[in-house]
């Protein structure tokens, strides 16, 4: 792998400097919050010298504003390329599309030729609106009293992509030396279904002919108990659009097979079916990831004029947008004959597309799912070294959305999403997104017992989860 040291961005030395600058700056804040004991609230524990950097890090990554629809993806690229400067960490920067930089780095393990650990995280956010936050989203304000950090990113993943840095770091210091090559990917376009990000890494020569990869890691969500939530699946993305054609008519007739009355019948069963399915969630029966949900995201209809609608005339054609998501486990043939036959029936003068249908099955033709038996060794070791970190993880899910590890696991490969943040409600993509610098802090150390157990396993995937001895 070329290697190609960046010598743009953010150096170690004025990102330190920066820190410190925060870091007085907090405790005089603090000072200030103490010496006011009136106060009810609960003040948060001042963090060490050490731990106010590692915060201070994690805020200059999320004052990056990285959201579409125009994401400052060179300025997130520069930052990672100077944190691993500051690592010794080999980097490149590999343009698979102009102006969405993926930043791939590198830290070579003793033995080569075992299959590497791949970390993955996505770059990029979702938009907010700024005027619904209680801080400005890309402020990433740290909150004295409760501790919290606020910024669109610090849960949808930010806060992972630099957890793994940071575990790095430690790892380093403490002279701890990889078996296996690590490999981090800083990656664009997740947001927006990652076809320009980890897609055309996934594909890559470098990826298929150099990195030989034997395990992904990748975003989870936050859990709002003590268990930390890991996800070996995800349900497959189908954007439906049905349309409906009918004669168009005066507004005051009652007649059949009008466009919207025809649109509304399959809306009603659409409906029906959407609530048999949260009835199971609802009940316990299944988790969220284990039935399919379909929800509207639009209709249209109606002909428009200079005040709104025409009122006296019923259109001739109206069509209703559905987001669909498909579980691993579910039958896709059943679904689409579904689709077919009761939802966008010919009878009814109807039609349909998908502007996405994500396959449910890999290329060998079995859904995509990551083993979490004993015939995955990386699932035991995840088990064991977040157990080792005082840490405690539940029962495994299917992620409900999509997320860049399906690309990874659609090549067989097993990939587990996991995002280390206990007692913390979710909020991804939501107002308000904010993580408690003590869970990011503990995520942290959680990723330090990980990467280890990862990077010195020496067994292959016969014979279950050996370490080397160090
Ligand atoms: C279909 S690609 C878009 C990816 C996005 N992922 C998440 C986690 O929100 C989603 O599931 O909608
Ligand atoms: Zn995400
Ligand atoms: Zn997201």
């Amino acid at each position: 792998m070329a290697v190609e040291m960046s010598s743009k961005g953010t150096s170690s030395t004025s990102t330190d400097r920066l820190g410190f600058l925060n870091f007085y700056f907090c405790c005089f804040l603090s000072l200030i919050s103490s010496s006011s004991s009136s106060s009810s609230l609960v003040v948060a524990a001042s963090p060490s010298p050490s731990q106010q950097l590692i915060i201070s890090r994690f805020q200059q990554y999320l004052q990056i504003n990285t959201a579409h629809p125009n994401p400052n993806y060179q300025e997130a690229a520069d930052f990672i390329l100077s944190q691993a400067k500051s690592l010794s960490l080999e980097s490149q920067t590999l343009d698979f599309v102009n102006g969405k930089p993926l930043v791939l780095l590198k830290w070579p393990g003793k033995n080569p030729h075992l299959p590497s650990i791949l970390l993955n995280s996505h770059t990029d956010v979702v938009p907010a609106e700024h005027h619904k936050w209680s801080h400005p989203p890309f402020d990433a304000h740290l909150d004295d009293h409760d501790g919290r950090i606020y910024a669109r990113g610090s849960q949808d993943m930010k806060c992972v992509g630099l957890q793994y840095l940071e575990a790095i770091r430690k790892l380093k210091s403490s002279g701890f030396e990889p078996t296996r090559t690590v490999y981090l990917s800083f990656v664009p376009d997740e947001e927006i279904g990652g076809h320009d990000g980890a897609e055309k890494l996934a594909d890559s020569d470098i990826f298929n002919k150099k990195m030989n990869v034997g395990i992904v890691l990748d975003e989870g969500l936050a859990s709002p108990n003590q268990n930390y939530r890991v996800f070996y699946g995800e349900r497959s993305p189908w954007w439906l659009v049905i349309k409906a054609s009918g004669a168009p008519g005066h507004g005051s007739k009652l007649y059949d097979n009008s466009a919207l009355e025809n649109l509304l019948k399959s809306i009603e069963i659409i409906r029906r079916f959407r609530a048999s399915q949260f009835d199971l969630v609802k009940a316990g029966v299944k988790a969220e990831g284990e039935v399919v949900s379909v929800n509207t995201v639009f209709l249209k209809a109606g002909t428009p004029s200079p005040t709104g609608f025409i009122m006296n005339l019923q259109p001739s054609e109206a069509e209703a947008g559905f987001d669909i998501r498909v579980p691993p486990t579910a039958d896709p043939a059943s679904l689409e004959r579904r689709i077919a036959e009761e939802w966008a029936p010919v009878s009814r003068n109807m039609t349909f597309e998908f502007k996405q249908k994500a396959s449910v099955y890999d290329k060998f033709g079995k859904p995509i799912l990551s083993a979490t038996d004993s015939s995955n060794p990386w699932w035991a070791l995840l088990e064991g070294a977040v157990k080792k970190a005082n840490g405690k993880i539940g029962k495994p899910e299917i992620f409900p959305a999509a997320t860049d590890a399906r690309y990874f696991r659609e090549r067989g490969l097993p990939a587990i999403g996991f995002s280390p943040m206990a007692n913390t409600p979710i909020l991804l993509h939501d107002h308000n997104e904010f993580l408690s610098k003590d869970e990011y802090l503990k995520g942290i150390d959680i990723y330090e017992s990980i990467i280890s157990a990862y990077a010195s396993y020496i067994g292959d995937t016969k014979d279950g989860a050996s370490r080397e001895e160090l």
